[in-house]
């Protein structure tokens, strides 16, 4: 009799475990279907199947043990289905991206990647990937990363793909996104107009002043200074306060009071947790609904938004990109929804700030570990703002040649977005081929910039600082007459050409991304550093400080979207 019952049992506990595998198997095909952010659907999916099984096997008192006991052995049983089923279709030939190599685990689950982006390292992780595996490389299951210029103009330009969910993730919430997150193309295009108004030319030039009064308060600041002076905290503080001007009409005082609040180490913080959550957004806007989680990000979205609340309240005082993106140069148009202000003020600060204080902080690094390129830069600067020209107008920035490939050479190396934001094949799209890629719709197609720029089909002597290679790619240098990379020598006059082939693609520079969701702030932030590298060169002399290991900045120089990099120690002499 007892054999009997106990054969009943195990009969009717296989049936269950058939019926919750098939419901995994279900389970997996509603997952794949609705891959999105649909939060009821997937904790049904998830929770609901086991939930009934444990209730069935409580009634029938399959087994005879508690409820508890039950309901964890139902979840373990599914859930492990359903992993098991998930993981298994990843791997199997049956999925489009199968023919990409690419590490194994990777295959298996988006967090693999998303762990990897925590060590701040992601760029040259993915450039290690590209080294190994070719030009286009498997980083997640339905993820790949693309080491191929000729690729930047299909996926990034005018006819390119739409964005992935990844700002999404980053900001916790899929309702009212910045503008940066809208992944609809026609929704973005409109979106976006304000802005291209607002960071056109003769925006720019009504900003000039605006940016010219945090240009002097910070040379007045560093001139205050004494002993060593931690460069790129200014450059940080500067583009702050300045990006606050624009946004918010002020509200930060970085320059002059220091970073009290610790408000610089919140965003820095903020930017490593938003990183991890663009690569799984799924977890980030569901994180977003519970009170405390994910705290680092959301400290600084309420700073931002709050900020934003009290710039509407106020009204427009001097013409600031906020004027232009609350349609106050358009008295006809109504002004866009508080909600839609309050994400796109957001985006000034974090999309102007930290990148154009990262590519400042790149560039002075660059000088001062080129002694030569610095005196060619100096000689440039002293030619057209001699000690008695304001060094903020901007009407030589045409001509300050050196000054810019200094900058391009700068943001090819260090580029502040060091990995940019991924694009997706829509899932209603049909598969793509771009050049021999096959796209398969729900593919998601990282560029990773620093990738790009630091290879050495793109460019001669990748990894080496040399401003000229870019006056020589626009033909206002010879190769022969150029300064050379330190280490190399010219053959003297009449003995031929440097033994070298100048591999130069333009095509393979995108630090400010291209095609219509490119950076709209590029104007703005060229003036800015331009601005901010002639006042600081006519007024003081920069060195780095003695026994500062200068292979630190690259090592140090993280990727947590934008990027973080070392303090760059220095010690600042004034020349008059
Ligand atoms: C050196 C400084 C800067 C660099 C390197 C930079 C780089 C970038 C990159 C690479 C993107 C494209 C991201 C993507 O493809 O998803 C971007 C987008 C954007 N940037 Fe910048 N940026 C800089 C400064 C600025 C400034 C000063 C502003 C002005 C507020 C700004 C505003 C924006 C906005 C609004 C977007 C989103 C564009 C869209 O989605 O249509 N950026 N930036």
């Amino acid at each position: 009799m007892q054999s009997i019952s106990w054969r009943n049992t195990s009969s009717s506990w296989e049936t269950l475990v058939w019926a919750l595998s098939i419901s995994a198997l279900a389970g997996h095909q509603i997952m794949r279907k609705y891959d999105g952010f649909f939060l009821k659907l997937h904790a049904s999916v998830v929770l609901l199947p086991p939930a009934v099984a444990a209730w069935y096997a409580m009634s029938l008192q399959i087994g005879q043990m508690s409820l508890v006991s039950t309901m964890a052995l139902c979840y373990a049983i599914y859930l492990g289905a359903l992993c098991t089923t998930v993981v298994a279709y990843r791997l199997s030939p049956f999925h489009p991206l199968y023919r990409y190599p690419g590490p194994f685990w990777c295959r298996t689950s988006m967090f693999v990647h998303a762990v990897r982006t925590t060590t701040g390292k992601q760029m040259t992780y993915l450039k290690a990937l590209h080294e190994r595996y070719g030009d286009v490389v498997r980083i997640g299951p339905n993820a790949i990363s693309v080491r191929d210029a000729s690729l930047v103009g299909p996926v990034l330009g005018p006819s390119g793909l739409p964005k992935s969910a990844f700002f999404t993730g980053t900001v916790l919430t899929e309702s009212n996104i910045h503008l940066s997150g809208i992944r609809d193309l026609e929704e973005h295009a409109i979106r976006r107009r304000p802005w291209v108004r607002g960071l056109a030319p003769p925006a720019l030039r009504e900003y000039e002043q605006i940016g010219a009064a945090r240009i002097y308060q910070l040379v007045n600041r560093l001139a205050e200074q004494k002993g060593v002076v931690i460069l790129g905290q200014w450059f940080n503080y500067l583009a702050y306060d300045f990006m606050s001007d624009m946004a918010f009409g002020g509200g930060s005082e970085l320059m002059r009071d220091g970073d009290q609040t610790g408000l610089w180490t919140t965003l820095e913080k903020g930017t490593a947790t938003a990183l991890f959550m663009g690569q799984v957004p799924w977890l980030g806007v569901y994180l977003g609904h519970i009170p405390g989680a994910a705290r680092a990000v959301n400290e600084f979205l309420e700073y931002s938004r709050e900020q934003a609340m009290k710039r509407l309240a106020r009204g427009s005082i001097t013409r600031d990109l906020f004027h232009y993106l609350a349609n106050e140069d358009l008295p006809k148009k109504d002004p866009p929804p508080t909600a839609q202000l309050r994400s796109d003020g957001l985006l000034v600060i974090l999309a102007g700030s930290d990148t154009t204080s990262s590519g400042l902080t790149s560039v002075f690094y660059g000088l001062m570990t080129d002694p030569s390129a610095y005196a060619c830069l100096q000689q440039e600067v002293d030619r057209f703002y001699p000690p008695d020209e304001d060094v903020c107008t901007t009407k030589h920035h045409r001509d300050l040649h050196y000054v810019t490939a200094v900058i391009n050479e700068s943001l090819r190396l260090f580029p502040p977005t060091p990995t940019n934001s991924s694009r997706e094949v829509p899932h209603n799209s049909k598969s793509l081929i771009y050049n021999n890629v096959l796209l398969p719709p729900g593919t998601l197609i990282h560029i990773p910039h620093y990738v790009l720029h630091r290879d050495p089909r793109n460019f001669v002597f990748p990894d080496t600082f040399w401003p000229e290679r870019w006056l020589i790619a626009s033909g206002q240098l010879e190769l022969e007459s150029a300064r050379l990379p330190h280490g190399l020598t010219q053959p003297p006059p009449g003995h031929g050409k440097p033994k070298f082939e100048f591999v130069h693609n333009d095509a393979a520079f995108i630090p400010f991304s291209i095609g219509p969701m490119n950076c709209p702030g590029k104007g703005l932030a060229m003036q800015q550093m331009r601005m901010v590298i002639c006042a600081l060169v006519q007024r003081f002399r920069f060195r780095l400080q003695e026994g500062w290991d200068s292979r630190r900045y690259e090592e140090d120089f993280k990727d947590y979207f934008t990027a973080n990099r070392p303090d760059l120690p220095v010690h600042i002499e004034p020349r008059y």
